[in-house]
């Protein structure tokens, strides 16, 4: 009995030192980025764990800033130093323009031309023209300083609704999304598609579809990592994503058909809105659709984390939270917060750099390679998956003082902005496929936040002190907290 304990003993530790040799061998003579060892058909799922934000980036301390895993027969690349971004979205920008893009995307935009923006895996004729009316029609600074009006009004209904909630626990989130979704479907079609006070749904849309959309396509779909499971759909991704996004659709349906009635634009009355260019520019309706459904998903999640962060920090960290009310008392006074008050708060600024910078909306940008090439002496493969990590950029203890504290004053002097160029903070990526969203969001997302802060104190639930509240974040599409952020609001 001894022997054989002996046995197994001597041929564990065998294969210990055998599993040490390879993993040594491998990171020698390997010509990808170094990383830890996969498992056989695994590969590095494991490693991954329930919040890959946080792994990767304890992976880079360990083998570099440039790092390498296998998830099944794909190989992801990610990089999590500003040097390692550089390499990436400036140096290689044009090798690394495309987007992996999963089944469960590709399921829904089937036989549409790719008339897509965040669905296109590489920067296609298709995705130029589609952009390029995106940019000029929907989302450039000319546009979004004439929407002001609509954006003013929808941040004055969230105000009101949340004055006839004083003293009544809120989930803030859902309130911030309602006003941001109804805020992107006035500039889509001039209509609210959320009601405000029930979170219910005008139409197919409502929360709940959206969560869910945006579920499943970051949800890792077996047949992206494993061939012999391509086309099956056994988790059900791309059959539930058609189900979700049908009944959005269903809701646009009618008023696509109601705008081809009144021939194409110029609805009576209304100023031209982005359903109108759409049509004009000859989109068929199924085009239609996939376009508005990627602006809700894109524009929504993103826009409404970054508010809900910003006030959880504020309430964190009460000195931040006292300074900006200071701000604001004294800039804004008794009024409501205009549009065009934005420029001159430059506290409110700085809170919402510091929030991207600790809670980036979109933590991971997803990249993929166009051609093979050479990055920091490693190759990475042609089609290899490629993932900037902000939230470990932002957290970098060699570029960042005291980087896990939120201090909005490190941004008051500071020459860091959004315009992707300088790499220790890309919030909104950089290069050709930076976010179209930018000018829209450096808008909103203020404007609701001194709103909030201007209108009303904040007071945590059930006698909670701002120390216990629980700031862990789940990454999905975008980084979202695991927990709601419940508060009740007493007005000023
Ligand atoms: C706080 C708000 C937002 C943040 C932090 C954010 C961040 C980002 C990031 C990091 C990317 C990837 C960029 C890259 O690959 O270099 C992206 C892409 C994109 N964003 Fe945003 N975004 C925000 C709001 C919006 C809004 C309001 C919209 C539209 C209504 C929008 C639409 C898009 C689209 C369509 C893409 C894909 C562009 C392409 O692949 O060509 N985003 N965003």
């Amino acid at each position: 009995m001894e022997q054989s304990n002996l046995f197994i003993f001597i041929l564990l530790l065998i294969l210990f030192v055998l599993f040490l040799v390879l993993h040594h061998m491998r990171q020698k003579f390997s010509k990808y980025p170094p990383g830890p060892y996969p498992l056989p058909i695994l590969g590095n799922f494991l490693h991954l764990r329930k919040t890959p934000h946080i792994s990767l980036a304890n992976l880079a301390k360990v083998h570099g800033p440039l790092i390498s895993l296998r998830l099944g027969a794909k190989l992801l690349v990610v990089a999590s130093s500003q040097e390692a971004a550089t390499e990436i979205l400036k140096i290689h920008e044009r090798v690394m323009s495309g987007r992996p893009v999963p089944l469960t995307i590709e399921a829904v935009s089937k036989g549409l031309d790719f008339f897509t923006l965040i669905g296109a895996t590489s920067c296609t004729k298709n995705w130029k023209i589609l952009r390029t009316i995106v940019k000029a029609e929907l989302l450039s600074t000319e546009v979004v300083d004439k929407t002001t009006a609509a954006r003013e009004e929808k941040v004055k209904e969230l105000i009101n609704l949340l004055s006839s909630k004083q003293g009544k626990v809120v989930n803030l989130g859902d309130y911030v999304f309602a006003t941001a979704a109804n805020t992107v479907s006035r500039l889509l079609f001039s209509k609210d598609c959320i009601s405000l006070e029930n979170q219910g749904m005008v139409g197919g849309f409502s929360k709940e579809n959206i969560k869910t959309i945006v579920k499943m396509a970051s949800t890792p779909n077996l047949g992206d990592h494993y061939a012999i499971f391509n086309g099956l759909d056994i988790q059900g991704l791309g059959k539930k994503s058609v189900e979700c996004l049908g009944r959005l659709y269903a809701s646009w349906n009618s008023l696509i058909d109601g705008r081809h009635v009144s021939k194409c634009g110029d609805h009576v009355g209304k100023d031209k809105d982005f359903l109108d260019v759409l049509l004009a520019n000859g989109f068929s309706k199924d085009q239609i659709n996939l376009i508005l459904s990627e602006m809700f998903i894109t524009g929504i999640d993103t826009t409404s984390t970054a508010v809900e962060w910003a006030m959880a920090e504020l309430i964190k960290n009460q000195d931040a939270m006292t300074k900006l009310s200071e701000e604001l008392a004294k800039e804004i006074g008794g009024n409501i917060i205009r549009d065009s008050d934005l420029p001159r708060l430059p506290y409110l600024n700085a809170c919402v750099k510091e929030t991207l910078r600790l809670h980036p909306s979109v933590a991971m940008i997803p990249r993929r390679a166009i051609e093979t090439c050479q990055v920091m002496n490693y190759t990475i493969p042609k089609n290899a998956e490629i993932w900037v990590n902000l939230w470990a950029l932002g957290r970098d203890p060699t570029k960042w003082e005291d980087p896990l504290a939120f201090k909005p004053s490190r941004f008051l002097q500071s020459h860091l902005g959004f315009m992707g160029s300088h790499f220790e903070y890309i919030p909104f990526g950089s290069g050709r496929r930076m976010c179209p969203g930018l000018p829209l969001a450096v808008r909103l997302v203020p404007l609701v936040l001194a709103s909030l802060v201007h209108s009303f104190d904040w007071y945590l639930p059930e006698n909670l002190s701002p120390g216990e509240l629980n700031m862990d974040a789940k990454l999905g599409l975008t980084l979202q907290r695991v927990k709601p952020l419940y508060l009740i609001p007493r007005p000023k």
